[in-house]
């Protein structure tokens, strides 16, 4: 699927091709076919590319009487295989996640010879974006930080059961009333996708003033939503957009190539906590940016009575340091003794999240953490299959200082205003109990370099002892991918 051109801003999934008039029988999704004798349809509240939204009152049943909002989406546009398993895997995805408080209920599925018809629960607030236009742009930390903290709750939710949403922008996010303090609810899931933990999704879905570069480049996961959070952040906090032109190509170009201005004003007023925040979110290398758990335990919005989630990055990385050879996880250990106890936050909440037993953590303890979640989204996206990976883990327990090792990305330490110093005092550390003599051959089969690249790590072992230097130190930690050569990274 090629991407078409449209007008910024807008969604861009697989195109309907035109011309389709030949309603599907009432019976393609196997949804209820009694739409007309259980609700009573009433105004329009709203309307996207897809469909509109009306409200409607429930006629019987458990919810009779009840006001509900009906999205409404034209069998006539489901002309092509794909565009109708877009549609099921929409309303399979809204069914699965229900349940969460930023998350819209969903509460029927219906179907006649027209139309589907989703019936979920009504917010009656209005849109995201029409509070910032309302407010002419700007909110007060204060108030974003609400907005973030709920934002980040849901996405958090989400990523966890392996969805990716693929189109958050202040238009999905709906208040429940008109009160200011409202709470807000994600809605709109018919771009998203489930996604395994190391699984890449390569179609280019989205809209353009929120899309990540890595989704231009197509080659993403998760970290895509978390880019469009961080546009979502810098729209609250300035009231303009980071990435800004007239036409799609000009966004696209600002997206992939230009740093979000975060020196003009009214960017010198704003808190430093608020501006790394921002920075850590819009980095153009995924790799490097925080995930919605993390940012959840940011100082910017660092609250000790909130609650956080599993993150499953945590799954992630232990999988690669599990897989690692001894000496990068002691370049690893190195790295993690290297952080502030400030730092080891998330990581200790993590850790928590595990229960540990006398203090270590083994393979049940990954798979309790995670089945705790369980919901029929989590199966779809077979989260569960990702435990093989840690099977070492049943023979063997895992303490905190190891869960640290394991746990960290260096990619993610690189981003911080602090790297510097964290990766001298680590490379302190690694010179007491990790550093060896090391040949040019062995070090570039632990970078899974091909013999043709030899010669790139000659210089990251010292001269004097045969071991590695503080450089060979920091790129051993980051790896080394090299375009056509035998590399085996994760
Ligand atoms: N549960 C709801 N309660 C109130 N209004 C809603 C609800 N769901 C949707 N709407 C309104 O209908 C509009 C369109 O809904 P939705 O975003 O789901 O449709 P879409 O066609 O998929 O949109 P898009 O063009 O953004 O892809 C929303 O922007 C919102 O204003
Ligand atoms: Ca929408």
């Amino acid at each position: 699927t090629t991407p078409v051109h449209q007008t910024p801003g807008v969604a861009w999934p697989s195109p309907y091709p035109a011309g389709g008039t030949s309603p599907l029988p009432a019976g393609t999704f196997g949804f209820g076919k009694n739409f007309g004798a259980k609700y009573e349809l009433g105004k329009e509240v709203g309307r996207g590319h897809f469909g509109h939204t009306c409200s409607a009152v429930v006629k019987k049943g458990e919810y009779k009487g009840q006001t509900v909002a009906v999205k409404i989406i034209s069998k006539a546009k489901m002309t092509t295989a794909i565009s109708i398993e877009d549609v099921r895997r929409e309303v399979k995805i809204l069914k699965a996640l229900s349940g969460h408080n930023n998350l819209v209920k969903f509460y029927d599925a219906c179907e006649d010879a027209l139309n589907v018809y989703i019936v979920m629960e009504l917010c009656e607030g209005g849109e995201l974006l029409d509070r910032i236009l309302a407010r002419g742009g700007r909110y007060t930390e204060e108030d974003a930080k609400a907005i973030v903290v709920q934002i980040l709750s849901v996405v958090a939710f989400c990523h966890l059961q392996g969805v990716v949403h693929r189109d958050l922008k202040p238009e999905n996010f709906l208040f429940t009333t008109r009160d200011e303090n409202a709470p807000m609810k994600l809605i709109d899931f018919g771009l998203s996708d489930f996604i395994r933990p190391d699984e890449r999704l390569n179609d280019i879905v989205g809209s353009a003033y929120y899309v990540a570069p890595e989704v231009l480049h197509r080659s993403y996961s998760m970290e895509a939503d978390i880019w469009s959070i961080g546009v979502i952040t810098y729209i609250l906090l300035c009231g303009s957009r980071p990435f800004w032109a007239r036409t799609e190509s000009g966004i696209f170009r600002s997206v992939l190539r230009a740093d979000p201005n975060l020196d003009d004003s009214p960017w010198p007023s704003v808190s430093a906590e608020a501006k790394d925040f921002v920075k850590r979110f819009l980095n153009k290398d995924y790799r490097k940016r925080m995930t919605a758990v993390q940012a959840l335990t940011h100082p910017w919005l660092r609250d000790d009575q909130r609650q956080i989630p599993l993150d499953i990055l945590v799954y992630r990385l232990i999988k690669q340091y599990l897989r690692a050879t001894p000496l990068k996880r002691l370049a690893l250990k190195a790295l993690s003794k290297a952080l502030k106890d400030d730092e080891l936050l998330y990581l200790r909440l993590q850790f928590d999240l595990l229960e540990p037993r006398d203090g270590v953590v083994s393979l049940d303890n990954f798979r309790t953490a995670l089945t705790r979640y369980l919901t029929d989204a989590m199966k779809e996206s077979r989260i569960l299959e990702f435990l093989h990976a840690l099977e070492p883990l049943a023979y063997r327990s895992m303490d905190f200082e190891e869960f640290c090792a394991a746990a960290i990305s260096p990619y993610q330490l690189e981003a911080l205003d602090r790297w510097e110093e964290i990766a001298g005092t680590a490379f302190q550390h690694f010179e007491q109990e990790g550093n060896r003599v090391i040949s040019v051959e062995e070090l570039a089969q632990e970078l899974n370099l091909a013999p043709t690249h030899y010669s790139i790590v000659q210089d990251w072992i010292r001269k004097t002892d045969g071991k590695l230097n503080f450089l060979g130190f920091t790129k051993f930690l980051h790896g080394v991918t090299i375009r056509g050569a035998n590399t085996r990274r994760h």
